[in-house]
């Protein structure tokens, strides 16, 4: 005896109805699957390409500074609050320093105090330190905490003076190579960097604003560029990276020709007090990194969506790069 399905009677065997070509279902998501090898085979090469970038990177520490003029529109913000929850979902800790400059100038403004840079850097009177602190600690580390975790991060903002962060001591700009003072303002000359560490392994993106009390307890504001190189050489990062709203140093500002992609310590170094002064601090950060040992200091263009990626997992990179100096001839020998 042989076992027969029972044909279920409104089921015309012989005639089966034509199917119509229906998009593929994936759950209640219809897909529309092009046949587009070349893009797939793209896709696949940007995937492995990054494979030994993520490996290099997996576990260490990333410096991002993300500078005051890169926050510019809302589809940079949100590229960067993505690249910043990316670089953590890939076990890379990122640990971002913020800046505010733009901002503190028109809070300044709207108070109607009045602020001027010198080299660079901004004079910091004993009104205006107050302001800086309200507008870095107040109102832009809260925001870019806010970003980020909006998109799947957890970030949790500190300042240089919480846990004994930054100490800093009062600085000079140098204007035609000459020191100049300018009120409140500091180097970081010490760092501890035990609070970022607690942050870091707990799963949290620190997001540092830079304002520092210097021994006495007096308030400082902290250039941005200057406090994360002293970060990232305090943690032991492998990799500074500058978002601004420039491509990268230009040997021949403003000659848009004259991007530099690669330039190491020692060149930076001789070229350093040419600068124009609004690129001073940038590049002396740069310097300090690579010369304390960080293997890598980038400056990039933050208006670039996801620069910082293409940056960090791309051969071909993004912006310049400062790397350490060749050992000299005598260094070699020695
Ligand atoms: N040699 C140079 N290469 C690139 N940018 C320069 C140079 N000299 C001066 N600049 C100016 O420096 C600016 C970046 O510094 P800054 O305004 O302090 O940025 P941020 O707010 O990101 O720290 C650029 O927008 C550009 O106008
Ligand atoms: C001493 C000094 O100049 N401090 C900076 C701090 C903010 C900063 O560095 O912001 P950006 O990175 O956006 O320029 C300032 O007062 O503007």
């Amino acid at each position: 005896m042989t076992h027969q399905d029972p044909t279920p009677p409104d089921v015309r065997i012989d005639e089966p109805s034509p199917q119509p070509r229906l998009p593929r279902k994936v759950g209640t998501r219809r897909v529309m699957r092009k046949n587009d090898p070349e893009g797939d085979a793209r896709k696949v090469a940007v995937l492995t390409g990054a494979l030994p970038w993520l490996k290099e990177f997996h576990g260490n520490v990333v410096v991002v500074k993300y500078g005051g003029h890169a926050m510019v529109d809302d589809a940079c913000r949100r590229a960067f609050a993505e690249d910043m929850v990316f670089l953590r979902t890939c076990g890379i800790l990122p640990v971002v320093v913020h800046g505010g400059g733009p901002q503190i100038s028109s809070m300044l403004t709207r108070l109607g105090i009045p602020s001027e840079f010198r080299g660079g850097l901004r004079v910091t009177t004993e009104q205006s330190i107050d302001v800086v602190r309200m507008v870095l600690v107040g109102q832009v580390g809260p925001e870019v905490v806010g970003l980020i975790n909006e998109h799947g991060g957890r970030a949790v903002g500190l300042s240089g003076e919480d846990g004994g962060l930054f100490t800093a001591a009062r600085t000079q700009a140098v204007v035609d190579g000459e020191p100049v003072d300018i009120g409140f303002v500091g180097d970081v000359v010490a760092v501890d960097p035990s609070p970022v560490h607690a942050l870091l392994e707990a799963g949290h993106i620190p997001v540092v604003s830079t304002v520092g009390p210097d021994r006495d307890g007096q308030l400082h504001n902290l250039n941005a560029d200057t406090a994360a190189a002293a970060l990232a050489v305090a943690l032991g990062a492998v990799k500074l990276v500058v978002l601004t709203d420039v491509e990268g140093l230009y040997a021949d500002w403003p000659d848009r020709d004259s991007l530099v992609e690669q330039i190491d310590a020692r060149e930076l170094a001789e070229i350093l007090p040419g600068l124009d002064a609004g690129m001073v601090p940038k590049m002396a950060a740069c310097l300090r990194a690579v010369e304390g040992g960080v293997k890598r200091a980038t400056v990039v263009d933050g208006r670039l969506p996801h620069a910082l990626l293409l940056e960090m997992f791309t051969t071909e990179g993004t912006g310049t790069m400062v790397v350490p100096a060749p050992p000299t001839r005598e260094e070699a020998t020695a």
